[in-house]
């Protein structure tokens, strides 16, 4: 991938995620790819800690300034209009919202997390306080929370907001990947450049996972690879093909 590669068509951009993690020839963007396209539902919301979802299947999370993209994102990846609510209003996502991937909440293949937004410029103090509690709270307390995708607005790159998650998704030592949104709106020219740059701003950091996906849920640019991508984290966790069965 993970490195966005411009024009070339999409399964070409994935070599880094398609390529074989244990050496015996695994493709997994044809895994992503099945996996994305299991029965998906929501079963949980959570406003604070104490009613967060007992443990059980691995998690992935969405995270991201208001209006970056993640209900986006997240309907790209599953393949639906509806499934995380999507809105012009900032701030519209004020919940961890758990979506199960391949089964419900006692046994599925994958949870998904709509992480609410953060710098939402009209939120009051206490509401980032409380965002930030429940926030620290879920990520270090989640055994089996894979990794914590972080989406960037692929229109302007960090800012400061989004190095203050990235700060504190390294100080719960919370495994995390960049994920840029909206590339319809970037300019091809552009797309490396921001990509690079970002990859380089990461480069330190101990959580970070150094690669970096461009997508657009618009277009459906990059999907495939982020699908991919956790096809191949699922399998190296001991998920997927290492479980038989499950996927
Ligand atoms: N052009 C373009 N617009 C997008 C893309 N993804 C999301 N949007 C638009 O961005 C706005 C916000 O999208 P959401 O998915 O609701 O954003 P969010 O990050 O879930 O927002 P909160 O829940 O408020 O934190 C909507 O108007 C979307 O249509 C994309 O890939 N390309
Ligand atoms: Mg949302």
């Amino acid at each position: 991938m993970i490195k966005p590669a411009g024009p070339l068509p999409l399964e070409k951009t994935g070599s880094a995620a398609s390529a074989d993690a244990s050496g015996d020839g695994a493709d997994f963007f044809e895994t992503g790819r099945k996996l994305f396209a299991k029965e998906c539902g929501f079963i949980w919301a959570a406003a604070d800690a104490a009613h967060l979802p007992p443990p059980g299947a691995p998690e992935i999370a969405f995270a991201g300034r208001s209006n970056v993209g993640k209900s986006s994102l997240l309907n790209a990846l599953t393949n639906r209009k509806t499934l995380a609510r999507t809105s012009n209003t900032p701030g519209r996502t004020r919940e961890l919202n758990f979506f199960a991937l391949g089964g419900d909440v006692d046994a599925c293949d994958l949870r998904l997390v709509d992480m609410p937004g953060y710098g939402y410029a009209a939120a009051s103090k206490q509401k980032i306080a409380s965002w930030s509690g429940l926030m620290q709270d879920f990520l270090r307390g989640r055994a089996r929370l894979l990794r914590v995708f972080v989406l960037i607005d692929g229109r302007h790159g960090l800012k400061p907001v989004d190095l203050e998650m990235l700060d504190l998704l390294d100080r719960c030592a919370a495994s995390y990947q960049i994920v840029l949104t909206k590339r319809d709106e970037v300019k091809a020219a552009e797309q490396d450049v921001r990509a690079a740059s970002v990859v380089a701003a990461i480069a330190k950091r101990p959580a970070a996972f150094p690669q970096v996906i461009f997508t657009s849920a618009l277009t459906g640019e990059g999907i495939a690879d982020l699908r991919a991508a956790i096809a191949r984290l699922l399998a190296e966790a001991g998920y997927g093909r290492a479980a038989p069965g499950i996927f």
